[in-house]
């Protein structure tokens, strides 16, 4: 789900949502299917979106780009916190802590991720680069996350991305 003023006005190419399905489409080894979003940087938007990928689309994970930062219409992770029960802020502590090797400004963005149910909700920034750096430093406790909240059994291609589960299975 991209979160873009712009993009959603039409104003920019989306490059935000294609990485994501792309980044999926490379370390996946299961079934699953994409269902993709363009919202407006507007927090009734991003709350309306979320619950509907989660409580109708049933998607087990929902990966949000964009609208991370400081700047007044900023507002994804405050959405986010808004319809999750859970909130699990490992998540953003780690991309932070691997976005800085890639930009001084990675303290900038207050990326979170949470549960809705048996939905597991992440925040990444909007610049389309910092999709991989983001996803490959968390994607391995990702499966386990969705096992431990009843969704679906993800499966990635060990050469690409190794998932790990603490009982080995
Ligand atoms: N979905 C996207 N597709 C392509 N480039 C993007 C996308 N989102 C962000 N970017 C790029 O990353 C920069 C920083 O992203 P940020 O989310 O802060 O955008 P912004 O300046 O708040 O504007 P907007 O909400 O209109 O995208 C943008 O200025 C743009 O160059
Ligand atoms: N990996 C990575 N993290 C990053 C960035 C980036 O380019 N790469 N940009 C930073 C900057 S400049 C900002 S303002 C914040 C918030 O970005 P957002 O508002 O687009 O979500 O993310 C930060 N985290």
């Amino acid at each position: 789900m991209t979160v873009s003023d712009r993009a959603s006005r039409g104003e920019y190419e989306d490059r935000g949502g294609p990485a994501i399905h792309e980044y999926l489409n490379e370390i996946l080894d299961c079934d699953w299917s994409v269902v993709a979003r363009i919202v407006s940087d507007d927090v009734q938007a991003i709350e309306s979106a979320l619950i509907e990928l989660c409580d109708q689309s049933h998607c087990s994970l929902v990966v949000t780009t964009g609208g991370t930062g400081p700047a007044k219409r900023d507002v994804t992770p405050e959405a986010t916190e808004a319809v999750c029960e859970k909130m699990m802020p490992g998540f953003g502590e780690l991309m932070r802590k691997v976005s800085l090797e890639h930009v001084p400004t990675a303290i900038l963005s207050r990326q979170t991720a949470g549960i809705r149910g048996s939905s597991l909700i992440v925040n990444l920034p909007g610049k389309p680069s910092a999709i991989a750096e983001c996803l490959n430093a968390v994607f391995p406790a990702i499966p386990y996350c969705v096992d431990l909240i009843d969704g679906p059994r993800i499966e990635t291609k060990p050469d690409r991305l190794a998932a790990f589960r603490p009982k080995g299975k």
